[in-house]
């Protein structure tokens, strides 16, 4: 897929940068680029990185360009966020892209692909799309895309599919259970089969929940569990749910392989939690050739079902956090290479509806809020399985920008977008009330009271520096990527 961009129109350049230069070297001990970690320099013009040098074959800087030197902070490609709620129009309320794009390029987020549920209505049309596309005109402070909806309106609908792909998302979201918004429908593996056949067309990718409603659970007497411990809402989503719904995909997927009927389709199973035979799966159906690929999400890395307290429903996701021995073999795939990347999942409401003094985990809204904490949280977290700085690059970068399908980014390289974050690993902070954070509502996101590794200095998108310790430029200049054939 092509892509075009939607640039903010009429606006100084100088009031979308914190650094007034346009041509500029960014240098550091530790750059992280596809061929490993250097000590050397990155050089910018205009919105595009044109060269990256070791120290020793760096000429220096000519007339007129500025250097700005980062010592031993780290230097690497800006995070691709595949998977993120920010749930505007309708819902700005519960996020909105102003305050969404300020936490990501405070975490060190670049490019952030929008989910089409959550926002008021569904962006599952041309028109819905629209809205969208004017909600973030001109409010955006890093690059956005977005993802259409696949719904059983439009599954069976080849020209409506066509029409929303054809108007620039990037790809198709589907659920295989209730997503808890009305407008947004579950599908089952008919419809999906039907949505992959058209996405073939256009070699974009199919990004599926997938739980599929059992009936264990259902033999719990809700009225007698009770509602504020964790385990009764653990026990209501089993890993089977995930596993039920990955057998049903698989059975479609097998489309996908060479000379299948659709071919140049691709799966994305988003947030799995499951590690077991959820993974199993997974895994057997790549060795038999399907395209398919599969994220988690930090909070699956970071928590255990055992440690959340009685109440504290800002733990409460969909597929939910599993326990300790879980997330052990969690990280064992990423690690392995079976997970293939990360993504924030960040979904967020209105604290009144997270019933936090209540603290009823079946009837609070699923969905952690932590957009802006992922960087710290991953390296944090991983630093005791090994993680390096080029898995980081991997999997917050590479990989989601090509499911993206996003030539121009997810990798500090010649040519492409200068799309940086500038951090560093071993700086620690506290997430205390007095922390600056930029999501909407900080009271409900599940990192707060923590203590994390890993601070953003500075963060890069297309060449403008949009966030330097604490600052944000003062104009969203972010663009809008729409797909093109
Ligand atoms: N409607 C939602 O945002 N749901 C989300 N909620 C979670 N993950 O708990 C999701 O991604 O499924
Ligand atoms: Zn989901
Ligand atoms: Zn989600």
């Amino acid at each position: 897929a092509y892509l075009y961009v939607k640039e903010p129109s009429k606006v100084p350049r100088d009031d979308c940068s914190l650094l007034p230069d346009h041509h500029y070297w960014i240098k550091s001990k530790r750059i992280v680029t596809p061929d490993g970690i250097i000590c050397g320099a990155v050089g910018v013009k205009g919105k595009f990185i044109t060269s990256v040098v070791t120290e020793n074959d760096w000429r220096g800087a000519s007339k007129g360009e500025q250097v700005i030197d980062y010592g031993e902070a780290v230097v690497m490609p800006g995070l691709v966020d595949v998977h993120a709620h920010l749930d505007d129009p309708g819902r700005a309320d519960w996020e909105g892209f102003p305050s969404g794009t300020k936490a990501a390029a405070a975490g060190g987020i670049t490019t952030l692909i929008d989910m089409p549920l959550n926002s008021d209505p569904s962006t599952t049309s041309t028109e819905t799309l629209e809205l969208k596309i004017k909600a973030a005109e001109k409010n955006i402070y890093v690059d956005v895309g977005f993802w259409g909806g696949l719904v059983p309106g439009n599954a069976f609908n080849s020209s409506t599919l066509e029409a929303l792909l054809e108007a620039g998302v990037l790809g198709l979201k589907s659920f295989m259970c209730p997503s808890g918004i009305d407008d947004f429908p579950m599908t089952n593996a008919d419809h999906i089969k039907e949505g992959l056949s058209v996405l073939a067309k256009y070699r974009r990718p199919l990004l599926v929940h997938a739980e599929l409603q059992l009936d264990s659970g259902s033999h719990l007497d809700l009225n007698t569990e009770d509602a504020r411990s964790y385990s009764t809402y653990l026990k209501t989503r089993p890993p089977a749910w995930e596993e039920a719904a990955i057998r049903e995909l698989l059975t479609v997927t097998k489309d996908t392989r060479i000379g299948g009927s659709a071919e140049g389709a691709h799966l994305h199973i988003v947030h799995l939690s499951d590690a077991s035979s959820s993974l199993d799966l997974i895994k057997e159906a790549k060795v038999n050739g399907d395209s398919l690929s599969v994220e988690t999400c930090p909070h699956y890395l970071a928590f255990t079902a055992e440690e959340i307290q009685d109440g504290d429903t800002r733990f409460k996701c969909a597929p939910p956090i599993r326990d300790a021995p879980n997330r052990e073999k969690l990280w064992e795939a990423l690690m392995d290479g079976h997970i293939d990347m990360l993504s924030s999942d960040h979904s967020p409401t209105v604290p009144e509806l997270k019933l936090l003094g209540e603290g009823n985990f079946l009837r609070a809204w699923g969905g952690i809020s932590g957009l802006q904490f992922v960087l710290p949280v991953t390296w944090s977290y991983g630093k005791k399985y090994g993680v390096t700085l080029e898995q980081l690059a991997l999997w917050w970068s590479e990989r989601p920008a090509k499911i993206a399908g996003l030539k121009l980014k997810g990798a500090i390289a010649s040519g492409n977008l200068a799309d940086i974050v500038v951090w560093d690993p071993s700086a620690e902070f506290d997430l205390s009330d007095e922390y600056p954070v930029y999501i909407k509502h900080p009271s409900i996101s599940a990192y707060m009271g923590k203590r994390l590794a890993g601070k953003v200095f500075a963060t890069f998108v297309g060449g403008n520096l949009v966030y330097k310790e604490g600052k944000h430029a003062p104009t969203a200049c972010g663009v809008q990527i729409l797909a093109k054939r």
